[in-house]
């Protein structure tokens, strides 16, 4: 089982440049969030920050009760090792083999013996599904491999949180619906602790279980799923339904004349809230909430047609009541 993140009053801030300030949130344990933020709004910084590889100027970062954001460098060096991270490229070594770029955890932290490592990365690379391509350079293999075989060297040390750095970027939409299938599958059988930042709207709205939007230097919203994707929060509204109209500009946020002169009466209605993308296997996740349940409990009316098999890449358990409600 994955473990919890709590991060309280972080900020961080380059020169006299503020990237953000007072973020508070927490990662629940074994569940999929996702960070969402226009360009630049410091989404990588907070990763980074996440596994004490740049320190916030206030604020702290609670994992099993150490605090990363003030401890020493050796306890840092444990929590780390609670970590797997996936970066942008795959960040693979160009001259090994997709098989040693995955040993390559295993060899320097470990004792383990080359059988029992070989044992380990053919596991991994069997998750991933790059079973045969293990004597590939990463030069050799497209770009979705690459990102699949950063993703069995993510697993290789068996972590209880799994941060991926815009796992979809620079793939085409079916390799993307196949890396947030592959997320989710992983999720399902690792049961970590997942945090996505990403820039597709579709990954957002169908992967996690809740979701956060950086924006204008703070965290705007963090929350479940459902309660972002019904709110009518303007800027959240707009990132997350990838719409111009709204106070989030082409480079940063509109003056108050830009937004003064929008007509906002013309603003489409919510669109249907999905339903979550399940397991391969059609079994939810451990962590997974119903189709509806956020809703119900909260007392809002989702937007008409939410929660319906739309019959796309959905695969929806036959026990699973899809009608807007908690089963
Ligand atoms: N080590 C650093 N020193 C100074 N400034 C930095 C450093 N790292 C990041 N920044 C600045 O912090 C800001 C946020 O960068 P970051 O890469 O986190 O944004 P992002 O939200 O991930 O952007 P994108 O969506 O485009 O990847 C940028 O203005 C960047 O230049």
């Amino acid at each position: 089982m994955g473990v919890e993140v709590r991060v309280e009053g972080l900020t961080k801030a380059f020169g006299k440049q503020t990237i953000w300030r007072d973020v508070s949130l927490t990662l629940p344990a074994g569940q999929i969030s996702v960070m969402l933020g226009p360009s630049g709004t410091g989404k990588s910084v907070f990763l980074k920050t996440l596994i004490g590889l740049i320190k916030p100027d206030e604020g702290h970062i609670f994992i099993e009760g150490v605090d990363i954001a003030t401890c020493s460098e050796k306890d840092l060096y444990e929590i780390r090792k609670l970590f797997g991270v996936l970066f942008q490229d795959g960040a693979m070594f160009g001259s090994m083999t997709l098989f040693d770029n995955v040993a390559f955890p295993l060899r320097e932290h470990t004792r383990k013996t080359e059988s029992e490592i070989s044992d380990i990365v053919m596991e991994k690379m069997t998750m991933v599904g790059l079973v045969g391509a293990e004597d590939k350079l990463p030069g050799e293999i497209s770009g979705g491999m690459r990102k699949r075989a950063g993703l069995a060297r993510a697993l290789v040390l068996e972590p209880e949180i799994i941060l991926f750095d815009e796992p979809d970027s620079g793939l085409d939409p079916v390799r993307t619906a196949f890396i947030n299938q592959l997320m989710v599958d992983l999720n399902q059988q690792t049961e970590a602790t997942f945090l996505i930042v990403t820039h597709d709207i579709n990954t957002a709205r169908t992967v996690p279980d809740n979701i956060g939007l950086l924006y204008h230097r703070h965290l705007s919203m963090f929350g479940p799923r459902e309660m972002l994707l019904s709110s009518e929060e303007p800027a959240v509204r707009q990132f997350l339904n990838a719409q111009t109209v709204g106070p989030i500009g082409m480079s940063e946020e509109k003056d108050a004349d830009e937004l003064a002169a929008e007509d906002h009466s013309t603003l489409p209605p919510l669109p249907p809230i999905p339903l979550q993308l399940f397991p391969s296997d059609g079994r939810p996740r451990a962590t997974q909430p119903e189709p509806g349940a956020w809703c119900a409990a909260n007392g809002v009316v989702p937007p008409p047609g939410s929660f319906l098999d739309d019959g796309s890449s959905f695969t929806v358990p036959p026990q699973t009541s899809v009608a807007g409600g908690a089963r």
